[in-house]
């Protein structure tokens, strides 16, 4: 009898139980679909040049985007000055004006254009000739901060430095993520070889054949283009950029495929080296400046100062110093 009494009351209980509970949970699925409707009605996304910024619309329909999120965006540099209660958006030429010096990439190893030299620890060349110049004429110091080819976008965006200046090409692939200056030189790239396989080396098929040894720096524009061009010879990537002529002198690799200024110049130093080809190179490129995207200021600074080092000759000298 009592196990019968007990099993007529349970069903009961039970049922209460699980309607209070459903109650509840149907309750606070209700309360906070409302509360998740109200926020994304007052959420804004902004989008800047293909960046999304997050954003709030507030009570009388004006967007609300972070100053400083926009700046970055587009480029400048966004500054809080609290006891004036203000928000600065300002030209990155500004800012290295105010700042007093102007920062600088460069690799270091890609002579004659940029070098670090390890007795002096100083950098050195046409490009490091180029950016004192452009410091002097807008009044500030210079700053040069060692980048390394792989790195040099990913230091760029990163903000470590405000130009990058030392036998840069331009590329398409660059230029989608920042922003290059008119051209200043030509060139193409080209084989330095030793100067006993002179008759041997005369085309790209000569060269990109399986008993052929090429040496290879890698992230610039010379691993792209042995990527690219060269399907049967051995590649050895050679990390410091630097020691792939001495490599070729000596007979540890045949080939460097680089640009054609800079086969001339080892050659010129180096009489067991020829730069082959260096007056019909296999491509047509050109060097620039790089810097950030989005702040025409800046863009249009450095290209007048350009526009009045080829009208003075002052690029021309340079030249005469480090190339010829
Ligand atoms: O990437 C570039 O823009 C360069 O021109 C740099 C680069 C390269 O192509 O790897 C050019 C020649 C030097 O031997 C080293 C670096």
């Amino acid at each position: 009898m009592r196990y019968m009494k007990k099993s007529y009351k349970a069903p009961w209980r039970v049922g209460l139980t699980i309607c209070i509970i459903v109650g509840v949970l149907v309750s606070n699925m209700i309360f906070s679909f409302a509360q998740n409707d109200s926020l994304s009605k007052n959420s804004v996304q902004v989008l800047v040049d293909g960046s999304v910024l997050e954003g709030v619309l507030n009570a009388s329909g004006q967007t609300m985007v972070s100053a400083k999120a926009i700046g970055k965006v587009l480029g400048r540099d966004v500054t809080w000055d609290a006891a004036s209660n203000t928000v600065k958006i300002a030209s990155r030429l500004d800012t290295i004006i105010e700042r007093g010096y102007i920062r600088v990439g460069t690799a270091g190893d890609y002579k004659p254009f940029t070098y670090l030299n390890p007795e002096t620890n100083e950098f050195e060349g046409y490009d490091i000739d180029a950016a004192k110049m452009l410091a002097e004429e807008l009044g500030v110091k210079v700053e040069f901060i060692k980048t390394t080819w792989p790195t040099l976008m990913e230091d760029l965006l990163a903000d470590k430095f405000d130009i990058a200046m030392g036998g840069i090409s331009r590329r398409m692939s660059r230029q989608i993520q920042a922003n290059f200056s008119q051209p200043y030189i030509e060139y193409g790239k080209s084989p330095l070889i030793r100067i006993e396989d002179k008759e041997k080396y005369k085309s790209l098929e000569d060269i990109d054949q399986s008993h052929v040894h090429i040496g290879v720096n890698p992230g610039g524009t010379n691993e792209a283009f042995v990527k690219d061009n060269i399907k049967n010879a051995q590649v050895t990537v050679v990390q410091n950029n630097l020691d792939i002529p001495i490599k070729v002198a000596e007979g540890e690799v045949d080939v460097m495929i680089t640009d054609s200024i800079e086969a001339l110049f080892y050659a010129k130093y180096d009489d067991r080296l020829y730069a082959a080809l260096s007056d019909n190179p296999f491509t047509k490129n050109q060097m620039g400046y790089l810097f950030h995207r989005g702040d025409s200021i800046f863009a249009d600074a450095i290209n007048f100062w350009m526009d009045q080092m080829k009208l003075t000759g002052e690029f021309e000298k340079l030249s005469k110093k480090w190339v010829q």
